[in-house]
């Protein structure tokens, strides 16, 4: 469904509501509730005791999208100097390190992802220490149950993505329990009323002028968003960030992290998709013809710094320097800063506003933002 670009949408209720059928905004406005009620479910489940063994030696995330997206949280809220490695597995096959002495996170919203599936069943063959997050009465669930390992019941709000929160918070409660990071239920509160105030500020009747992520849609909007995160947190809330302008806003997004990006994204910064600038010609006159189509083009490449406050002092002379040489080339740059002191403020807040920035860039396109057709009709014919 496509109903063209149309920035204007932004700024009526009703043509939000109508391009939104099934409430994707509600669903990002319930990710406060789901910490709260995660929190509960964790400790029912019994998550705490998971410390009773020890330390693992590492921990494997398993999940795919938006489920494997909590591994990519969990370790940024560990930061670089946990003690131990946390790896994200994304695919069918556990790595042949990982075994008894390891602690393996299985997280599907759904408990029926093939992929998730497979390799939580190859952990529980090898005899890993277990945790299961997930739907009820799901294969996940069942896998749980035959294997003993604590479940913590995930309740969906829509889309796997948009139960981010849902799926996260058991794995940062189990990390806590094993003295990994300091997140005590009061930061978990505060983390709830963050995200809480986020929504507010990105509510569908708060006007573009005043509303943080509509002005980044309405900026984005026909652009080719190029995200770079200026610290590993940063860059998984940016990795986040193009996801959800896949799935919400079918578009696409480039996800870059610094240092890195500067040896390599930052060319492009010469290239097809920029619109040019004083920096980019030189007088070459294939160049030069080159440059003017895309300088008369009124879309272009447009790069979104994900700001972090515990950057790398190097990483933070690149950052500035990147938004330099982006702008004197006539690259768009929309930089937007973490909040707060702790790494889980940090990314949620970051996280927070890419889920708003994405749903109401789909609703400028004229895009539902809930349905993945795509990502259906190819699980169907690969069965
Ligand atoms: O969390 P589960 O249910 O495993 O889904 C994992 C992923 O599956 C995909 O095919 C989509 O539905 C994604 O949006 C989702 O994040």
């Amino acid at each position: 469904m496509t109903g063209g670009l149309d920035t204007g949408r932004l700024e009526d209720l009703a043509a939000i509501e109508a391009a939104d059928p099934e409430g994707m905004l509600r669903q990002v406005a319930s990710s406060a509730a789901q910490v709260r009620e995660a929190l509960l479910l964790a400790a029912e489940a019994g998550v705490a005791a998971l410390a009773a063994d020890g330390r693992p030696r590492a921990i494997v995330v398993a999940g795919m999208g938006g489920s494997g997206m909590s591994g990519d949280v969990l370790a940024a809220v560990c930061g670089p100097g946990c003690p131990i490695p946390i790896v994200t597995v994304r695919g069918y096959r556990l790595p042949g390190w990982v075994g008894a002495a390891d602690l393996v996170m299985a997280v599907s919203c759904s408990g029926s992802t093939e992929e998730t599936l497979a390799v939580a069943a190859e952990a529980v063959r090898r005899g890993c220490r277990m945790l299961f997050v997930g739907g009820e009465g799901s294969p996940l669930a069942g896998l749980a149950e035959q294997s003993r390992g604590p479940f913590v019941p995930v309740r969906s709000v829509g889309q796997p993505r948009s139960t981010l929160w849902g799926l996260t918070v058991p794995l940062i409660v189990a990390a806590r329990e094993l003295g990994l990071v300091r997140a005590p239920d009061a930061l978990l509160e505060a983390v709830a009323a963050r995200l809480e105030e986020v929504a507010h500020r990105c509510r569908p009747g708060s006007e573009t002028f005043v509303n943080p992520a509509k002005r980044i849609a309405a900026e984005l909007a026909g652009d080719v968003p190029m995200v770079w995160g200026s610290s590993p947190l940063a860059a998984a809330a940016a990795y986040r960030f193009c996801c959800q302008l896949n799935e919400n806003a079918k578009y696409p997004g480039v996800f870059g992290e610094l240092p890195e990006a500067d040896h390599n994204q930052v060319v492009a910064f010469d290239g097809f998709f920029a619109r040019g600038g004083s920096g980019a010609a030189d007088g070459d006159d294939d160049d030069d013809f080159f440059r003017d189509r895309v300088d008369d083009a009124e879309h272009g490449l447009h790069l979104v710094v994900l700001r972090d406050t515990d950057e790398h002092p190097q990483v933070s002379k690149r950052r500035e320097v990147s938004v330099e040489l982006a702008r004197a080339r006539g690259v768009a740059v929309t930089e937007i800063a973490a909040e707060g002191d702790h790494p889980l403020e940090r990314i949620a807040s970051l996280i927070a506003l890419a889920d708003y920035v994405t749903v109401y860039l789909a609703i400028a396109l004229g895009v539902d933002p809930t349905p993945v057709s795509a990502i259906q009709e190819l699980k169907a014919r690969i069965v």
